[in-house]
Order: structure tokens, then sequence, then C-alpha cells
């Protein structure tokens, strides 16, 4: 990527240490085997008041409530994706490693239903919303605070976790009001995250279970990846905090030079790789199945789990009312599952009654999706990406295909695409509104702005894109399109930094002139 003498060069700064503090809800708020056993809704749960004990930290306490609190009968295994329930009785306990079904389709983890159907939707909303902003291990999560959804059965003395989740869901009113005519559209900030992408939603719940796995001592000695630098580098911070070994693939020079940091300021094991990200997929796959490294990219439905959480997210935070579209940008085509599946949990255990109809966005430079989409669905055939600003897109041949398209015919959906200078404009309008997007969220924004001008999305539809990495991490196209150095693109909306001579007569000049041209019209 270019760079300009017009920026300075980048500095780094510290964080100061997040202490945490201690407060309510406790373990005890999950549903008891006795509850299930009349098979009557139990009250909702109580948010009790308590200290913890001054020589405890917060696993500790979570370990003296869960001894204490009988196990709730909830449990989840592996089977075919999309297999007909009735015509296999193939499954996997999660506790085996297994990627692929006998027959080589994707596996997606399956909820025992029944049991979670003991309870109402208004008992697992009240029991979600009780869990937010709390520090009580592990609920003070986002993916955690659902638990039961997730890794039901993992004892949460195992987890690891950053208190992941919760992130801001933004009014994106003046971007809305200005560029749309929309007063109900909103950015479901996923990478303001720990790592600085939504891959740390599944990250906690692949690394936790890894480390269950360690201490069954099944032979796992590390994880790895490929990767375009967002699941990198969440692989890299988890099994950074649990000790694990991490081994990640990267496309040499296809990355950011802040993704790249990522993993080798963590103590990965960083392979730098000739070829694209299609090319480190498929030589993970082969090396995962040869060494006792686990597999961390989406290919493996755990991750998925804690993905979905994101949109029963959107839903808590709009109240548990349903917006009308989310929109998705997609790659390996992992995430835009994970929403459907989030989505639907919610509506089949009645916590809404609909879910919303889904976009998925993609690079027009990496579009094997929305190729696909066009031509009506019929044989899906991949490509070779080519390079695009949204550079943790590059993807041409997407493992989760299938899991994407179920997604979309379920929902209503519709794929859209972005060209490099559409996504470029996109993302500089809505950093001009107060926002800092990376150049995916671009994309969905451009899909949001086509579906609009065409009219597919109408004035007051309630509408969430999902910004899915933080625009830190890709600073450098920024910096590009700033200072007009993109080849064949106008940039028009660059905002280059004025040089100006440092004395004061000079500065009142271009002060009076920039003045002049931004006075308010009253
Ligand atoms: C920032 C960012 N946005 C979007 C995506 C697409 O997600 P998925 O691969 O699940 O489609 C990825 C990774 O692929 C990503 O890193
Ligand atoms: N954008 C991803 C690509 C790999 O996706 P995954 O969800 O299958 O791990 C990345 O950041 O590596």
């Amino acid at each position: 990527m270019a760079s300009s003498s017009l920026f300075q060069p980048p500095s780094f700064s510290v964080r100061s240490k997040h202490k945490p503090h201690f407060s309510p809800v406790t373990a005890s708020t999950v549903p008891s085997d006795s509850s299930l056993a009349n098979n009557s809704p139990p009250p909702p749960p109580p948010v009790l008041k308590h200290r913890r004990l001054a020589d405890e930290n917060i696993r500790d306490e979570a370990r003296r409530h869960s001894s204490a609190s009988p196990h709730h009968g909830f449990s989840a295994k592996y089977v075919p994706f999309n297999a007909d329930p009735s015509s296999t009785a193939e499954s996997y306990s999660l506790d085996e490693i297994v990627y692929r079904s006998q027959s080589g389709g994707l596996l997606d983890v399956q909820h025992d239903m029944d049991a979670l159907k003991n309870y109402d939707g208004h008992y697992w909303r009240t029991l979600f919303d009780s869990r937010v902003g709390k520090t009580t291990w592990p609920y003070g999560s986002g993916v955690w605070s659902k638990k039961e959804w997730v890794l039901p059965e993992i004892d949460s003395d195992d987890i690891i976790s950053a208190f992941e989740g919760n992130s801001n869901l933004f009014w994106a009113e003046r971007f809305g009001k200005q560029f749309l005519g929309m007063n109900d559209l909103w950015v479901k900030h996923c990478g303001n995250s720990h790592t600085g992408s939504f891959k740390d939603l599944g990250m906690t719940v692949l690394v936790s279970q890894v480390n269950r796995l360690r201490k069954m001592n099944r032979p796992v000695f590390g994880v790895g990846c490929a990767s375009t630098g967002d699941t990198s580098a969440a692989l890299s911070a988890y099994c950074a905090a649990a000790g694990i070994p991490s081994i990640v693939f990267l496309p040499a020079n296809r990355i950011s030079i802040a993704q790249l940091v990522q993993p080798i300021a963590n103590g990965a094991f960083v392979l730098s790789l000739d070829t694209d990200f299609d090319g480190c997929m498929q030589l993970i796959r082969e090396v995962t199945s040869e060494l006792p490294i686990y597999l961390a990219n989406s290919l493996n439905s755990l991750r998925l789990e804690g993905q979905k959480t994101a949109a029963i997210e959107i839903l808590q935070q709009f109240d548990w009312e349903v917006p009308d579209w989310v929109i998705v940008p997609g790659g390996n085509l992992g995430n835009i599952y994970a929403f459907y599946k989030g989505f639907h949990m919610c509506k089949e255990l009645g916590l809404v009654d609909r879910i919303p109809r889904l976009v998925c966005a993609q690079a027009a430079n990496a579009n094997p999706l929305y190729l696909h989409y066009k031509s009506g669905w019929t044989e899906f055939k991949s490509i070779k990406a080519n390079t695009t600003f949204a550079s943790a897109i590059q993807i041409g041949d997407p493992v989760s295909i299938d899991r994407a398209v179920y997604a979309l015919k379920n929902s209503n959906g519709i794929v859209e695409e972005a060209t490099e200078e559409e996504l470029m404009d996109s993302m500089a309008q809505a950093d001009s509104t107060g926002m800092f997007i990376c150049p995916h969220t671009g994309v969905a924004l451009t899909a949001l702005i086509k579906l609009r001008n065409s009219g597919v999305i109408g004035p007051t539809d309630r509408t969430v894109v999902v910004s899915t990495a933080h625009g830190l991490k890709f600073t450098q196209s920024k910096i590009a399109y700033h200072s007009k150095e993109i080849a064949d693109m106008a940039c028009r909306l660059a905002n280059p930094p004025v040089h100006v001579k440092a004395d004061y007569g000079s500065v009142m000049d271009v002060l009076k002139k920039y003045l002049l041209s931004r006075a308010p019209k009253y």
C-alpha cells in the first residue's frame, strides 16, 4: 500500500490496564434440574447482591457457585450441516476433534432445543438482559452471557474470555439522514473489540473448548489457522491468554501491517506464505489433518456458536424488537450463517416472532457468492480473488458457501457487491460523519446505498450494518485515499492535511479561507 509524505509516521501508545470491579448476577441464575423437572417456566432469575470473598478471584467465585448449583441438562453436539434429521444418525460429541461429516460436508453445532424450550422467550430475554454490563465470570462476556446457547456443557473454569462482545450499536444519525434519507440506520461495531474484529466472538469459544480438550489430555499441541489478518489476531491473543501455542498461515504482503503485528506480538508461530488466502486455507487443512494442530478457521463450526451471539445482541439492544435488514460483509462466509443462526434461534425459542432480511456484501474483486446469487443459485464456481482494499475478504473459494446460501435463502436475503472506488468512497463518507470504519464495512455500506437507491430498502426501514473490524487496522488504505495516491481512483472525498508555513499570517490566511467556505447558512 502507498504511504504519503503528507502524513506523519504512526506512533504507538500504551493502554492502561483494565481493573475489573465485582458485582451481582451469579451462576444461580442458571436454570437447575429441579425447575426442569416440573416443566413449568421458572420465575425471572433473581439478580443477587453479594460480595466476593476477599481472597477469591472471579473464577474462584464462579467455581463456588457452579459446585453449588446442579447441572442444568442442556447439551449440544456436531451433526452434518443441513442434513435431514430423520435420515442421519451421524453426530459427534463436541469433545471429538472433527471438522467434516462422513460425506465430507460441513458440520453444524446442534443444541438440544427441547431442553432449551422448557423455558419460554420471556425467561431467556430476562436472563440475558440480567447479565449485561457485569463482571461475573463468565457472563460479563457478550458471548458467555448466552452460555446455555453456545457451549452449555463447558465448565466455566475452562473458559478463556476477554469479556468480548457487548459492542456498541451506533445510531448513524448523520450518515443516514444526509446521504440516505434514513432515520433508523445503525452500525453494529463488532470491531470495537479485544483484537479489533468480530473474530473474538468465535475465538473465545474455540480456544475455550481447546483448553478443555487439553485438560482432558486430548492430542492438541497447538491451534492453527489460515488468515487474512483478523482470525490470526484473535487466535493468537486468546491462545496467548490461555498459554496454548498458536500457528498462523498468512498470505505474504496481502494483509495490513497492523494485522501482521498482532500475532507477532502475541507470540504466535507466524508463517508468511507466497500464496493467497485460499492457498493458505488449503495448506492449513492438509496440515491439521496430519499434525496435532486444532483447526481454528470457521470451517470449524464451534466458531460460529460465538459469532451468532452478535445477532442475539442486536435484538437485545433493540429491546427485542426485530430490525428489517441486517447487512454483513462476506468473505469465507461463516459470519452470514452465524447471524442467521442467532436470529433463527431467537425466533424458535420465542424471544422474537420473526427474523430480519439478510444482505451479504462482497467486494467486486472477490465476489464468488455474488456471482452465484446472480446466476440464480445455479452451480457454484470458486474464483481467483483479485486484490482489494477490503483485504480481509479477498477470498475466492469460501469454505462456508453452503452455509451462506442456506442463510440467504431462508431469510429472503440479497447479495450485493462494491467496486474498489465505491467501497473506499463509502468508507470515507462514513468517516466524515464521525465513524472510523474498515474497508469491509465500506463494502456493506455500499450495498446499503445501492439497495436504498433502488428502493429495496425504504427510508424508515430499521437497518443494521455490521462493522466487522476496527478502522485503525486499515490506516494504510485510508492514508492512500486521503493522499489521492490510488491509481485510477478520483478519491473524491479526500481530505489531506494542508502544509502551512509556521507564521501567524500564513495560518490566519488559510483559516479565514476555510471558515468562509464553512460559514453556517442561517
Ligand atoms: C474484517 C472482516 N470482515 C468481514 C469478514 C468476512 O467474514 P466471513 O469470512 O465470515 O464471511 C472477515 C473475514 O473473512 C473480516 O476479517
Ligand atoms: N477474514 C478472515 C478469513 C478467514 O475466515 P475464517 O472466519 O474462516 O477464519 C481472517 O481474518 O482471517
